[in-house]
């Protein structure tokens, strides 16, 4: 049987190539989803897509199913019932394995708590995102210079230890690494929490324009995020049961 991701072409060679691109970045069908322990429905989308290139901030209440959806998307969850396609392909049905390559080769995310291996360097946890992807060569050394350089990180830090930087340098460090295996899709949850209204700024310009040719979904309950994007929609709009979970 074919492997889904050899057959994956990038929309951005399809581009090259001249072909037009009908189909969304995101597409999401009758999608449901309960937790194994709980069967209560803490995802159900009927239809949703975010459109290719196009850099959508989601906001909502705590608790109403924004980080389950955004898990769905990466496939680190899997639906109960329905279909996500990413890129045109259909997603939700392969197996763990094919998705977490998938993920590694066209979705970059930034988690919540960075989640960086904190015995590491950075740029060990930077290589290591490229080396899941199957793509750590000679080329990511200078990437990961250039990625420093556009998210003002001075390169020194390169081979500090994850758990020796602050918050600030973690974010960015976070980014480095999302972006590392320049992905079509840049999946980013509430990134801000920590952070005062300077530092959110600072974080926010650089996160864009690390960003300006990714399809970007950024969810946060900081509703002032807003202004950042040209597109904005509740999860109360997308996810149906979020109702039920306020
Ligand atoms: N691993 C889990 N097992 C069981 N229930 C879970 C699990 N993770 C989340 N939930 C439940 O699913 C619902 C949605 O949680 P989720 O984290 O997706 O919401 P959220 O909108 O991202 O919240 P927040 O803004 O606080 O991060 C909540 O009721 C939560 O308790």
């Amino acid at each position: 049987m074919p492997d889904s991701v050899s057959e994956y072409t990038s929309p951005i060679t399809q581009k090259a190539e001249g072909h037009e691109l009908p189909h969304s970045a995101i597409e999401l069908s009758d999608v449901s989803f309960q937790y194994p322990a709980d069967s209560s429905t803490v995802v159900d989308v009927p239809c949703w897509r975010v459109a290719k290139g196009q850099q959508l901030f989601i906001d909502g209440p705590s608790g109403t199913g924004k980080s389950t959806l955004l898990n769905l998307i990466a496939g680190t969850l899997q639906p109960s019932s329905g279909t996500i396609r990413i890129l045109g392909q259909e997603f939700s049905s392969l197996s763990s394995a094919r998705r977490d390559r998938i993920r590694a080769r066209h979705i970059g995310v930034v988690f919540q708590q960075f989640n960086l291996i904190p015995y590491l360097s950075v740029s060990k946890n930077i290589e290591a995102a490229a080396h899941f992807a199957g793509k750590l060569d000679s080329s990511v050394k200078p990437h990961i210079l250039e990625l420093f350089e556009q998210l003002r990180l001075p390169s020194k830090l390169q081979n500090q230890r994850a758990d020796t930087l602050s918050v600030g340098q973690q974010q960015r460090v976070a980014i480095a690494r999302a972006m590392i295996n320049r992905p079509e899709i840049l999946i980013v949850d509430e990134p801000t929490s920590a952070l005062d209204a300077a530092a959110k700024d600072t974080f926010m310009q650089l996160l864009l324009s690390s960003a300006r040719d990714c399809t970007l979904v950024f969810v946060s309950h900081d509703i002032a995020l807003a202004e950042y994007f040209s597109h904005r929609s509740s999860i109360q709009s997308i996810n149906r049961a979020s109702e039920g979970l306020m």
